[in-house]
């Protein structure tokens, strides 16, 4: 099961995420509370160490700028949230970054993962970030193929659960593992790696 903790924003964080056994950490470049800037994202990247991968959030920016950013900082991947089309994907293609595409669950979403030239595909909740989770009785009509995540709302209590129930390849958090929005909890982040790991896969 592959982990990835999102939204981090501290070098406290960064550490806790790894030694608990992350595979990937997150960080926030769209707007939010746990938006960091380049200068912030280029140190914390620089204490990840190499097998774990580092991820850069963006919504709402030109596909170019976000790779822009990515190289600037040393980012190992570009996550694109939203309604990013398959061109935005092409853009990118042969940079020496991974991609990821995050996006809502509907009945017209492509859930193979590659269909866009993406690496990754993230399935989450509506409104990205928000902790809510969403229906996975959805994923009886689209089953998703390949490396993939599920979002949206997932916590140290839920996410075993989550895990039966959908069967994705890897699974993301962020504030499911916060005292308070933007803040981590570096205890919630230790149980939630844990569960995951404990969780049943089929
Ligand atoms: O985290 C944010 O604030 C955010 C803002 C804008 C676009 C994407 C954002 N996060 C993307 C992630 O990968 C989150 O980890 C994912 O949405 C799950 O979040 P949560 O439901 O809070 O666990």
């Amino acid at each position: 099961m592959f982990v990835k903790v999102c939204g981090l924003r501290t070098e406290g964080d960064v550490a806790t995420a790894v030694s608990a056994g992350a595979d990937a950490v997150g960080f926030v470049f769209a707007r939010s509370p746990r938006q960091v800037d380049p200068d912030l994202a280029r140190e914390l990247v620089a204490g990840v160490p190499s097998q774990v991968l580092t991820v850069g959030v963006f919504a709402g920016v030109e596909a170019a700028e976000a790779a822009r950013i990515a190289l600037d900082t040393g980012i190992g991947a570009v996550q694109l949230h939203g309604d990013y089309p398959p061109e935005a994907f092409a853009e990118l293609a042969g940079l020496p970054v991974r991609l990821v595409r995050a996006t809502t669950l509907t009945a017209d979403t492509d859930v193979r993962t590659g269909a866009y030239g993406e690496d990754l595909l993230l399935l989450d909740s509506p409104v990205a970030g928000s902790g809510e989770r969403w229906d996975l009785t959805v994923l009886d009509q689209a089953r998703p193929q390949g490396q993939w995540l599920l979002a949206g709302g997932l916590n140290p209590g839920n996410v075993a659960g989550a895990i039966a129930a959908a069967q994705p390849w890897g699974v993301d958090v962020s504030s499911g593992v916060e005292s308070s929005r933007g803040v981590k909890d570096h205890g919630l982040i230790r149980e939630f790696v844990a569960a995951a790991r404990g969780a049943t896969v089929r």
